[in-house]
């Protein structure tokens, strides 16, 4: 039964919510090895591996022409219809994102400026088993197409026959994604940061993926970068009197299904539809194929949490800072204002938080563990950097040579003041 806490200022939230969280411990030596193993042995390492860990022997790595075409010749055509369709949807919601370079032009002929460019080379981990996810692979890799990186990598382990599913595939191709390997867990992430004879090194190297996935983009951070180690699933859902308990509850599970350490929290001002809710888990508990895993989760990282009142509840909110949030009341844009920590916002009674996991638009990789408080959803700036410029002339220069050499001599750096004062040498 998910756990009911009547919420006042005596409880301590940082207590009562705390979930278990993965130990890097466990994996720690494990990825240092292979991380090694693939920087000296490439591809015949990351063959190894795949034939260990997902037990298929395979003569290439890369996904060839052929495999695409059978993908897109097999694929279920409304399904092909439907990536479509949120691929459209991700793709104009992202193309706003996109940054334009500016200039600053000075009367005295300075000329000041940032041009935004590309990540040329990224890489893109999709995960294998039951959570190879075609939204995936389309939240990911849509903004690294817009963004304009010339070269995007993606890497998922192959199934036991040395396929990838055809869905996967099919995102893959719709969404711009140059090349595929057939390799996944830590040694795909060793490809990607050192290279290999047939696996490119890229800069930056995004997408979820298991324990041993995320340790081993936290080990190869500072060689190359990486998007954010993406927790386990998280909603919260602040309701009032206005709700529905079975949509709520619906809601709450629609999370609880991805993982035994998802967080699944209500927070509301009806007493009623706390205690509704809690019995409706129960019941539609049963009827999910993935009950085990959304049980577990339900009980061990679940909360209902009743509270006084709005503030209360918007207090609670900010401070979990949650991956997904529900405003199940009914005027969501009223309570927006006041909502300053959370990754997604899903506004009012007919926006069930699955529209932004497959095609309202806007991205599903979100920050979680209460990283909203400081990081944002993945978008188009993950796939870019910045470079700024400087002009001057030389009027612009004889204006603030004064000024540079005085900086520069109060911090003991003569050279630096040479630089400018040399120019003016008759
Ligand atoms: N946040 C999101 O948007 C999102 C989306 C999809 C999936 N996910 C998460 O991604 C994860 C997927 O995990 P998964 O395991 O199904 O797929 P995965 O692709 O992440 O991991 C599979 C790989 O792990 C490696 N591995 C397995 N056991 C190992 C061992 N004992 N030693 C070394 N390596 C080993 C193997 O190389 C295997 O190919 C889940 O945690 C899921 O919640 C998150
Ligand atoms: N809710 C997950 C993490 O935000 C993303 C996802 C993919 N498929 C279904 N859901
Ligand atoms: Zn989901």
């Amino acid at each position: 039964m998910i756990k009911t806490i009547k919420y006042s200022k005596d409880v301590d939230l940082e207590k009562e919510l705390a979930r278990s969280q993965f130990s890097y411990d466990d994996v720690n030596e494990t990825v240092e090895s292979i991380l090694k193993d693939v920087k000296a042995r490439g591809d015949k390492a990351l063959i190894e591996y795949t034939e260990k860990f997902d037990g298929v022997k395979l003569e290439n790595l890369e996904v060839n022409e052929e495999e695409i075409q059978k993908a897109f010749d097999t694929i279920d055509k409304d399904l092909m219809e439907v990536i479509q369709y949120s691929h459209d949807n991700i793709k104009k919601f992202h193309e706003k994102q996109v940054r334009n370079d500016f200039l600053i032009r000075q009367e005295n002929g300075v000329v000041l400026g940032q041009v935004v460019n590309p990540i040329e080379k990224v890489g893109l981990y999709v995960p294998g088993g039951t959570a190879a996810y075609p939204s995936t692979v389309l939240m990911n890799a849509v903004p690294a197409k817009i963004a304009g990186c010339k070269e995007i990598v993606m890497v998922t382990p192959p199934t036991k026959d040395g396929t990838i599913l055809p869905s996967l595939l099919v995102a893959a191709k719709i969404s711009g994604v140059d090349r595929i390997f057939k390799v996944g867990g830590a040694q795909s992430i060793a490809a990607l940061s050192y290279g290999t004879e047939t696996v490119p090194k890229v800069y930056k190297i995004g997408g979820p993926g298991n324990i041993y996935v995320a340790m081993a983009k936290k080990m190869v951070y500072g060689e190359v970068s990486i998007d954010m180690i993406a927790g386990p699933s998280e909603v919260l859902i602040i309701a009032d009197e206005s709700a529905d308990s079975v949509h709520t509850a619906a809601d709450l599970l629609s999370q609880a299904e991805h993982d035994k350490l998802a967080a699944c929290i209500l927070v509301t001002t009806s007493q009623r539809l706390a205690d509704e809710v809690a019995m409706e888990v129960e019941k539609q508990l049963k009827e999910l194929p993935r009950e085990e895993i959304a049980r577990t989760s339900i009980e061990t990282q679940g909360r209902i949490i009743v509270v006084e009142n709005m503030d209360e509840a918007v207090f609670v909110s900010n401070f979990v800072a949650p991956e997904h949030l529900e405003l199940a009341v009914d005027n969501p844009f009223e309570l927006l204002p006041r909502i300053k920590n959370a990754g997604s916002i899903f506004m009012g009674h007919n926006t069930p938080e699955p529209l932004g996991d497959y095609l309202a638009g806007p991205n599903h990789t979100l920050p979680t563990s209460g990283t909203a408080k400081f990081s944002s959803p993945l978008s188009v700036d993950d796939f870019v950097k910045k470079s700024s410029f400087i002009y001057y002339s030389k009027q612009g220069l004889e204006e603030v040579k004064d000024k540079v050499i005085k900086f520069a001599e109060n911090e003991g750096l003569t050279a630096h003041a040479r630089s400018v004062s040399k120019r003016f040498d008759k």
